[in-house]
Order: structure tokens, then sequence, then C-alpha cells
């Protein structure tokens, strides 16, 4: 169940990264991380609905790390359904600090139209080893049939038909003292938060040696964007950047 150990020099190149729990305090928001990993040539997968691996281990390791540091980690319904994926945390601090569940950070899907199933899915079968937690279902209108251990946080579409990410935060820190936040994607929700330095508060990508072509899903926002605060990890395969999103435009 668990994973390799961190390369130990990442430790201290995320520790100003990781969720601050004095602004937290100070703001009464939760933290964001928006993490994702990237070709080289800005694609996070081979196309759309196919999960493709970027990160090698050294990374990959860093994404459990991360996921230890948060309360919460969020996804778009497109990677959701694209993936299946665990989202449940499988690094620990060392041999006695084994509960898994208690670790993991509590799965946060947009799924506003109700098209994925808990039941079945990766994460049910680890909540149900007690392997990670059950997720808050984020949807526009609550469901008439609701699922067993799925909690449904509802909130009404904006006029963009979007979610209104600040009270998103606001409602998952009030009603589930959701701190801290994770986020992993997919490119809609990536290139949405690209432009938020008010919702984002540390941006954390690992760019792999790969390319994986123009058929493959882009991050890149709407318009051009800066960021503050860089720094760089390199790794054996894969680099790994860390920023801050700047408020100033190019
Ligand atoms: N390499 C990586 O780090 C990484 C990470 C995540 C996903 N992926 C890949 O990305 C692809 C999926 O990306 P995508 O863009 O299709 O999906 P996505 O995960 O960004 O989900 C998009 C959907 O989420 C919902 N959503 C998002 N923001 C919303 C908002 N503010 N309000 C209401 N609903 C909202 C909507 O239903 C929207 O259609 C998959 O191929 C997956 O493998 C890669
Ligand atoms: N760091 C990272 N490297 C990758 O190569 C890759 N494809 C993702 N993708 C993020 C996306 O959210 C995936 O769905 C989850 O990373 C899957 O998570 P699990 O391993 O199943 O827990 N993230």
């Amino acid at each position: 169940m668990s994973i390799d150990r961190i390369k130990p020099d990442l430790i201290p190149f995320l520790e100003t990264y990781l969720p601050n729990t004095e602004e937290v305090a100070q703001t009464n928001k939760p933290f964001v991380t928006l993490t994702y990993a990237q070709s080289i040539d800005a694609r996070i997968s081979l196309g759309p609905g196919i999960r493709t691996t970027i990160s090698d281990i050294e990374t990959k390791v860093m994404t459990h790390y991360l996921r230890y540091h948060h309360d919460g980690i969020l996804i778009g319904s497109g990677t959701v359904l694209a993936d299946d994926p665990c989202l449940n945390c499988k690094w620990h601090k060392d041999d006695t600090d084994t509960n898994f569940a208690a670790n993991s950070p509590t799965p946060i899907i947009l799924d506003t139209h109700q098209k994925w199933k808990f039941k079945d899915s990766k994460m049910y079968h680890l909540f149900k080893k007690t392997e990670g937690k059950s997720p808050i279902v984020v949807v526009h209108n609550k469901p008439i049939v609701e699922e067993q251990d799925v909690k449904y946080l509802v909130i009404e579409d904006g006029n963009d038909k979007k979610i209104d990410w600040k009270i998103l935060l606001q409602k998952l820190y009030e009603k589930y003292n959701i701190k801290s936040i994770m986020v992993e994607g997919g490119a809609y929700v990536i290139n949405d938060l690209l432009l938020r330095p008010d919702i984002v508060d540390s941006l954390i990508v690992t760019i792999g040696s790969t390319y994986l072509g123009s058929g493959g899903v882009q991050v890149s926002p709407r318009s051009a964007t800066s960021l503050t605060d860089v720094d760089w990890w390199k790794g054996k395969k894969d680099s790994i950047m860390a920023a801050r999103l700047s408020s100033e435009q190019i």
C-alpha cells in the first residue's frame, strides 16, 4: 500500500508552498494548491478521457506527500470519469504512521451533472478497505437517489452555469472544516484556476520529459498570466516548478 520514500531535498523545496495555517486562520478561506503533471508540450494526457502517466516515481511520491498535507483533493468530472482515480495518500512518515484513511485527503468531485458513480469506483474500494476517504460530490441540485457514504454539497449554478469558486471554498470550509485543498485537475479546472490568483495560493507543476503530441489535452489559460516566487527542483527525469500566481498583468 505504501509508496517509496520522498527524495530528501524535495522536503525543504516544498516547505514554503505547503498550506499555511496562519494564513488560513486570518483569511477564513481554505489554502488552495493547484498541481498537475504536464509534458514538455504542455499536455496533461494523450487525449480526452485517456489516463496517461507523466510523472516518474520521484514526482509521483511528491504528489502523495502533497496529498498528506491537504484536507481535501479536488478534481473535475472529466478527470474522475477518465481516470477512475484513487485520490488517497500512500505516503507515510514512518512505520508507525499507517492510518492511510486518516492520512488521505477527502476527495471533492465537481460533478454538477451527476454523471459519476462512487459505487465500485477505485475510491469506493479504498474507502471500504479503510485506505481512503469517501467523497464530497459537488452538484447543482440535490440528487433524487443519493449514494451511500457520499456527501452531496449543493451549490446553485452562477450566471455562466459554473460553480463560483469562492462560494464553493467557503462552503467546504464552513460545512466540512476543509482548510486546505489540493486541486489535481483536469484541464478545464486548471485553465480556469490559472487565472485566479485570488483563489490559488500555490502552484506546483511537474514537467515530465516527454512529448504527448498535438492530440493531447492541453493546459493553456484563456489569457496570459505571470508567476511569482518561482523555484525549480530537478530530478532524474522530471522537473518541478513551484510558484505563486501573480495578480499583475503581463
Ligand atoms: N496530468 C495531470 O496532472 C492530469 C490531472 C488531471 C486530469 N488529467 C487528464 O485531464 C483530462 C480531463 O480533463 P478535462 O478538462 O476533460 O476535465 P476536468 O477534470 O477539468 O473536468 C471538467 C468538468 O468538471 C466540471 N467543472 C469544472 N469546473 C467547474 C465549475 N467551476 N463549475 C461547474 N462544473 C465544473 C464540469 O462538469 C466540467 O465539464 C483527462 O484525460 C485526465 O486524464 C491529467
Ligand atoms: N502528478 C500526476 N502525474 C501524472 O502523471 C498524472 N497523470 C497525474 N494525474 C492527476 C489525476 O488527478 C489523476 O487522476 C490522479 O493522479 C490519479 O490518482 P491515483 O494515482 O489514482 O491516486 N498527476
